[in-house]
């Protein structure tokens, strides 16, 4: 695919099968469809919930810009483009939207196989599979190592500080460089960074942009750090290839970024949804060329109400088969297998570990159930005397510690607590400047600060080096966001510990059951013992495949376009 013609040139090329693959989209008919959606009570319900979720997170928001604008009809948010709302099937492994006779077959032959590796040496990657306890639903051929890579030798090169492919590399580079559209779920730390970077760069190298035409991948982050982060990686990894990346983000000016977008040399934009925006509605970026388009923590990004940016910035991309569009996350709520259902085509879907809520392994986990919360300012000064001793993690040279708090104005009284205990802290929140929040990630990063003070901006996707014990000072409001926290430590396969306080109180009862369920899966379920005073309930769950409201239908039927 060379991905850089006008969209419109594409679009009157549009082959029948494409066509026939487009309509497979749509629901087979406007009752069936209509049977897959909610009951209005449970529609009430659920937008009731969502909305106290968004308030709550708004009072412990981060400060990224978070979207004010009303909802707008479904067809106004991808931009005059509808786009189907069925989700498609997963049945024996294969999704719906396969819906052509050859897919159909597949869809036969592979009856309860989830997993169909083709390689000749089938039982090394079958072990590998099961060692790694991978699912993934479409046919791939794991790489198990980098040198069978079909890559530049310039781009193999950042990859040799390594040993192996990490599973997700390892199964999401064949399909990737194949052009299919992939769901990445994966533990923290997992590098899915370059699971998505390494295609990414592979296929720029392949084609040279017309003028005007050079923007050919975007990449999509929930939080500025996480987007300054990946644009760094990415940079790294193309220079060899003379590739450039610019990242736009906001709460600082517009006009450097403006500046660096005329970079002749410029193919990839990373960047925070408003701001992506923003500069595509003024014109000074032009998504028209993209054809390789990554949603990062995409549910994170639609938690913070991000959602109809990130269709309308879905909207000036390049449509139809020309886009690769990826998602990856180490967590996978329903609400984005809905979102991934509408976007993607026929997506390949790769899951390392469960692919319910799974924590990274090798961060040990305690949980210390309190009585009396004010009991945590003392439990908390008492662990980092025994981190600052080495009783924590002996023998470690991990030495950094973050300490996650849930809402902005508890960041500053942490602070306090703790720097009259004499510890050189740094915060990382919303209600400080950009420069600020930058200058104290590096702080934490280079070592100069050993204790980061954070909300969940710094819950998502930050690589930090060294980071040998998360502490949750306040419990998160998910049991998603936990996940991620206790991610920072633990990353590129090194060991890492997390202690999370818990009281019990407010919207933190209600997670104990979820809270457990964790931690138990992980194999620490006699450190989540206190938990148990709780209720263990959990939260009913829809259908663990795409799609929150799912229901097998007959993709062949013709389908009905629905506006909403
Ligand atoms: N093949 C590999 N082998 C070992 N380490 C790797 C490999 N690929 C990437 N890494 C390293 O692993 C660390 C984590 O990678 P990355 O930040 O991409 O993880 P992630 O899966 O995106 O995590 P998160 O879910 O928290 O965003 C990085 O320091 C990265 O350099």
């Amino acid at each position: 695919m060379s991905g850089l013609e006008p969209p419109a040139d594409k679009k009157a090329k549009k082959s029948k099968k494409d066509r026939k693959r487009e309509e497979a989209l749509q629901p087979p008919n406007e009752s069936s469809a209509t049977s897959t959606l909610p009951s209005a009570d449970e529609s009430v319900e659920k937008e009731k919930s969502r909305k106290e979720k968004k308030r709550k997170r708004a009072e412990a928001e981060d400060g990224e810009n978070v979207p004010k604008k009303k909802k707008k009809s479904r067809q106004e948010e991808s931009n005059g483009h509808i786009e189907a709302v069925q989700p498609p099937s997963v049945a024996n492994g294969v999704n719906s939207t396969e819906s052509n006779g050859k897919h159909e077959k597949k869809k036969k032959k592979s009856k309860n196989v989830e997993t169909q590796p083709l390689s000749d040496d089938s039982s090394r990657v079958q072990e590998f599979l099961t060692k790694n306890s991978i699912t993934i639903h479409g046919d791939v051929t794991p790489i198990l190592s980098f040198s069978s890579l079909d890559i530049p030798d310039e781009l193999r090169q950042c990859l040799l500080r390594f040993n192996d492919p990490t599973p997700i590399q390892a199964c999401s580079w064949p399909p990737l460089l194949a052009g299919r559209d992939v769901v990445g779920i994966a533990e923290t730390g997992s590098g899915k960074t370059l699971a998505f970077g390494i295609p990414a760069l592979a296929q720029l190298a392949k084609t040279t942009p017309a003028k005007g035409a050079n923007i050919n991948v975007l990449v999509v982050a929930p939080t500025r750090e996480l987007a300054i982060q990946t644009h760094d990686t990415l940079l790294a990894a193309g220079q060899p290839l003379g590739i450039t990346s610019v990242c736009l983000y906001g709460g600082v000016s517009k006009d450097e970024q403006k500046r660096l977008l005329k970079d002749k040399k410029l193919r990839i934009v990373v960047g925070t949804p408003g701001r992506l925006l923003d500069l595509a509605n003024e014109g000074v970026c032009n998504f028209e060329h993209v054809n390789f388009l990554v949603l990062d923590e995409a549910d994170r990004m639609l938690d913070k109400g991000f959602e109809n940016d990130i269709r309308q910035i879905i909207g000036k991309t390049m449509q139809g088969t020309s886009r690769q569009t990826l998602m990856f996350s180490a967590t996978w709520p329903d609400s984005v297998r809905r979102l991934a259902a509408s976007f993607q085509r026929d997506p390949v879907r790769v899951t390392v570990g469960q692919d319910d809520l799974t924590a990274n392994r090798r961060v040990e986990q305690v949980i210390d159930v309190f009585d009396d919360p004010w009991q945590k300012d003392a439990k908390l000064i008492k662990i980092l005397k025994q981190v600052q001793q080495k009783a924590i993690k002996p023998g470690s040279d991990d030495s950094r510690t973050l300490v996650f708090v849930l809402y902005k104005n508890e960041a500053p009284r942490v602070e306090t607590l703790l720097r009259n205990q004499g510890y050189s802290v740094c915060v990382l929140h919303g209600n400080i400047s950009q420069d600020a929040r930058l200058k104290a990630l590096n702080d934490f990063k280079t070592g100069k600060v050993g204790v980061l003070i954070a909300t969940d901006v710094a819950a998502r996707g930050l690589d930090i080096p060294n980071v040998g014990v998360v502490i949750n000072y306040t419990f998160p409001l998910t049991v998603e966001d936990y996940v991620h926290r206790i991610g920072r430590t633990g990353r590129g396969g090194k060991e890492g510990k997390s202690i999370t306080f818990f009281t019990g109180e407010k919207h933190e009862k209600a997670l104990a059951g979820e809270l457990m369920k964790v931690v138990r899966e992980s194999g620490y379920e006699a450190a989540g013992e206190g938990l148990r005073k709780f209720p263990m309930t959990l939260k009913k769950k829809e259908h663990g495949a795409y799609g929150a409201h799912f229901k097998e239908v007959d993709t062949t039927v013709k389908g009905t376009k629905i506006v909403f």
